[in-house]
């Protein structure tokens, strides 16, 4: 049987729905290699397309289809967890029950993962803030799904052609990333993502860079000891363990020779630092992984861009390399 991949709609007051309906009318979603799956809202989806000033019917399905929409005569197939009044959600404005949808859309998609019913699931943006106001405790969907998995440690990972970024810590406020740091966290890190460059993406021996966290890599211990008592040592028990991982390096001149081609991955100490020259050079097309879960999951790089939502003017091209690298990740499983 051919598994689907499951893309969850993200919220329903943001741009998920019509970069989801965007990604349809341009043909985007014909001739993969998968059936896809929209886990989310069919009048929220219908909502989205008459942006577009596209047609939509829609019918009923049976089994996980519960209802499939023509838009504009192509076919999005869709299991409906939420049937929210999409004619008074405003954009920009989720409410509780937007939170609770879409953070039910997740939950819904890792256990058809987990039960081999789905190949891999695909995720749209939600808004952070409102699925902890609907009572979920997690900054987003990484540890949401970490959880769900019953897994202590994942990578956050993004990527594009020229880039790759693994995150060592993610969403806390930066003056915690020193206390949080280190040394068995970031050979974790360096472990997991030398094991799933080489179950997923086909390196033999993937090249890691290991950045720094000060200026310098501290120069010496004149701008901080981070490198000398956590990050060198977590490389060398990476070498010691076969893996290929160098540093540390300073962050302000590797990303340059990263991005040439010198590394497969950098291992980056906090958020920024390697969000943003991913970003710089992959805003459009960049793609956000979850590492060391025992299911597929990718994610668009972006967020639910509330300033455009509902204007159609949102790129559906990262969603799209999201779609296309879950279905390159689940051909290798
Ligand atoms: N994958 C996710 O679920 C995810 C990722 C990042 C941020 N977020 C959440 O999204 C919300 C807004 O975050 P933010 O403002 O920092 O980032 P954002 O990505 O939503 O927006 C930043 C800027 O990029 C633009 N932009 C975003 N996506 C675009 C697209 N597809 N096409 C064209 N322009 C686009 C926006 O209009 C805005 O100007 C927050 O709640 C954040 O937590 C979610
Ligand atoms: N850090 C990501 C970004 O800025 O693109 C994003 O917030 C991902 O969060 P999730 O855990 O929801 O994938």
């Amino acid at each position: 049987m051919n598994r689907p991949l499951i893309l969850t709609m993200g919220d329903p007051t943001g741009v998920g729905p019509e970069i989801i309906v965007k990604a349809l009318l341009c043909g985007a979603l014909e001739n993969l290699s998968r059936p896809l799956l929209v886990a989310g809202d069919p009048g929220v989806l219908e909502k989205a397309a008459a942006l577009f000033g596209a047609e939509s019917t829609i019918s009923y399905g049976t089994g996980l289809v519960s209802h499939r929409l023509t838009i504009a005569g192509r076919n999005l197939e869709v299991h409906a967890l939420s049937l929210l009044p999409a004619g008074q959600l405003e954009y920009g404005r989720p409410t509780p029950e937007c939170g609770r949808a879409m953070a039910e859309y997740i939950e819904w998609a890792c256990a058809r993962c987990q039960q081999g019913v789905a190949a891999g699931m695909v995720t749209a943006p939600i808004n952070k803030a409102a699925i902890h106001a609907a009572g979920y405790e997690f900054p987003g969907h990484t540890e949401l799904l970490a959880a769900c998995c019953g897994v202590d440690k994942v990578v956050m990972m993004l990527a594009g052609e020229r880039l790759r970024v693994c995150l060592v810590t993610t969403h806390l406020a930066l003056a915690e990333v020193p206390r949080v740091l280190s040394e068995a966290e970031i050979l974790a890190t360096i472990r997991i993502t030398d094991a799933s460059l080489r179950r997923f993406f086909g390196l033999d021996r993937p090249r890691l860079a290991v950045l720094s966290l000060n200026p310098h890599a501290g120069e010496g211990g004149m701008f901080g000891d981070e490198e000398a008592r956590l990050i060198a040592p977590a490389i060398a028990a990476a070498r010691a363990a076969g893996i290929e991982a160098s540093g540390p390096h300073s962050a302000d001149t590797l990303f340059h020779f990263a991005a040439r081609g010198g590394y497969d991955a950098v291992v980056c100490m906090y958020h920024d630092q390697g969000l943003i020259p991913l970003k710089l050079l992959h805003f459009d097309d960049g793609v956000n992984v979850t590492l060391g879960l025992p299911i597929v999951r990718t994610s668009v790089d972006h967020g639910t861009a509330y300033d455009i939502a509902g204007t159609g003017k949102a790129s559906e091209a990262s969603l799209v390399a999201a779609i296309r690298m879950a279905e390159k990740m689940t051909g290798h499983v």
